[in-house]
């Protein structure tokens, strides 16, 4: 996926995206980091054509994302929100089957890839187990997965997480990284996600993007981006960043 020279103002002034090129490369984990307000969101949603830019493109399969069917993108790239809303009494597994949707014709559905798709969803995820739970009978790292397995019912080969840790404990932090790192090595999906954790970026990404002010500030392997002085620069806080030979790179922050 290449993009291209965006740019993209809410309110006319303000460039909330200025000139953002950039590669997603395919079968890769990438992850856009940087402050509060940097544009991180708002670049994902362009990516996944939920914003409009007012300047430069977005490519996949040398083709502009924009000219898709709105079918055929969803075929391509899903994306999971940072929040979502649905009601509570549906079952997790009906839940799921409306990631089929962009799969089935008015007239014309597939019963049985529609099943095997969701039960392969649901198993990816460990969800088969609560299938004919209610969401509400769930935690709240349960239902991440949920909109997860949606997700991947969609059968897309790119898949987008804004911000997928938040609100979990660390252990429920850890089980969605594993599940994503899972994800990407065994079925060779192609990650894009937001994350405000350092440590988490520069464990799971093979690439990270640092944003800062609408722009790309600088992008590569996790320890070339990760530096003490681009921390400092981008986020204003003092930190160390160490390697250990179990534990990997790993940055901690001292002060502001
Ligand atoms: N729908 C919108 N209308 C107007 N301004 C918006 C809208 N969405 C985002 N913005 C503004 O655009 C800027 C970038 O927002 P965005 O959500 O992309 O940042 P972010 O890096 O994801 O931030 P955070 O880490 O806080 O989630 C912010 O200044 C925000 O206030």
């Amino acid at each position: 996926m290449n993009v291209s020279q965006i740019k993209l103002s809410y309110d006319q002034k303000q460039n909330h995206l200025d000139g953002v090129t950039t590669t997603i490369e395919k079968g890769k984990i990438t992850t856009i980091i940087g402050p509060n307000g940097c544009g991180k969101t708002t670049l994902l949603s362009v990516i996944s054509r939920n914003n409009m830019p007012q300047q430069g493109s977005v490519t996949l399969e040398q083709k502009d994302i924009m000219t898709y069917k709105a079918k055929e993108f969803a075929k391509k790239l899903a994306i999971v929100y940072q929040q979502n809303s649905v009601p509570q009494d549906i079952t997790i597994e009906k839940l799921v089957a409306y990631g089929r949707v962009p799969h089935q014709q008015l007239m014309k559905r597939n019963v049985e890839e529609d099943e095997a798709a969701v039960n392969w969803a649901l198993s990816a995820t460990n969800l088969t187990q609560k299938r004919t739970c209610k969401l509400d009978a769930l935690s709240g790292g349960e239902r991440q997965r949920v909109w997860i397995a949606m997700a991947l019912a969609q059968k897309s080969s790119i898949l987008c997480l804004d911000e997928p840790t938040t609100y979990l404990d660390i252990f429920y932090q850890i089980e969605l990284m594993e599940l994503v790192k899972k994800l990407n090595k065994e079925h060779a999906l192609t990650i894009v996600m937001v994350l405000h954790d350092i440590n988490q970026a520069i464990k799971y990404s093979d690439h990270i993007i640092l944003m800062k002010d609408g722009k790309i500030l600088c992008e590569g392997a996790p320890i070339e981006t990760v530096t003490a002085e681009r921390m400092k620069e981008v986020y204003g806080v003092e930190v160390i960043i160490q390697t250990h030979e179990s534990v990997g790179t790993y940055m901690i922050p001292l002060s502001i």
